[in-house]
């Protein structure tokens, strides 16, 4: 196991739907599991098809699933996991709530997915932009619902500029340094 900085921490990921949130979460954690690190992932995805199954796409909905994302995060953090969330994050003060008023006993990682909408739209991974077009999805982030963009991420990775592989390394870099 190499003897990382890596207990205790939680790296959360925002950014719009397809710019590679849950790409990079993967990816991440298969690097650090190779070195031993206890990780968890919590992606938006899954939790609002299993325990916040309540929740939909409101601006209070989604504040609630991120308050709730980061309780637990904050618990799993407290025993020693790595753990690395996916959640789109739309607003500025959701994410100032997370580190401030939430996160604030363990390491905490705000880490800005970026990709411009209109890349996000053509890659549609999950061909919800062409719902959206078609005007079946309610408060789609980033044309009904705002998304904000971030003021003070710890680390910006542009997934437009940089490859799967060299956004992995810049988080290493950042936030794994071995000891
Ligand atoms: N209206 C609307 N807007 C945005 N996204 C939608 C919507 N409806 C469903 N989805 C799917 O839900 C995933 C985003 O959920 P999150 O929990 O990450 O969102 S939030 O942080 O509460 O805003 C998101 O996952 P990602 O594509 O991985 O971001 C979508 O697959
Ligand atoms: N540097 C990169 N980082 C992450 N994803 C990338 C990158 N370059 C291209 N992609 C592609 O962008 C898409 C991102 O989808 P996904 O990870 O599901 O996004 P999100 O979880 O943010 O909705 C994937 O098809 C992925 O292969």
């Amino acid at each position: 196991m190499e003897n990382y900085n890596s207990l205790g921490k939680v790296i959360w990921f925002t950014g719009l739907s397809g710019a590679g949130k849950t790409t990079l979460s993967n990816n991440l954690k298969l690097k650090l599991e190779k070195d031993g690190i206890p990780v968890i992932q919590l992606d938006g995805d899954l939790l609002r098809e299993s325990v916040h199954r309540d929740l939909g796409f409101s601006q209070n909905d989604r504040k609630e699933n991120v308050r709730r994302t980061a309780e637990m995060a904050k618990m799993l953090a407290e025993q020693n996991y790595c753990v690395i969330v996916s959640l789109i994050t739309p607003i500025e003060a959701f994410r100032q709530m997370i580190k401030n008023d939430i996160v604030n006993s363990v390491d905490c990682h705000i880490v800005y997915v970026k990709a411009s909408f209109q890349t996000c739209q053509l890659r549609d991974v999950k061909g919800l932009y062409e719902k959206e077009k078609a005007g079946l999805i309610k408060n789609f982030t980033g044309t009904k619902s705002p998304f904000e963009e971030p003021l003070k991420p710890d680390l910006v990775l542009s997934t437009e500029e940089s490859t799967i592989d060299q956004c992995t390394q810049q988080l290493m870099n950042q936030f794994f340094v071995a000891c």
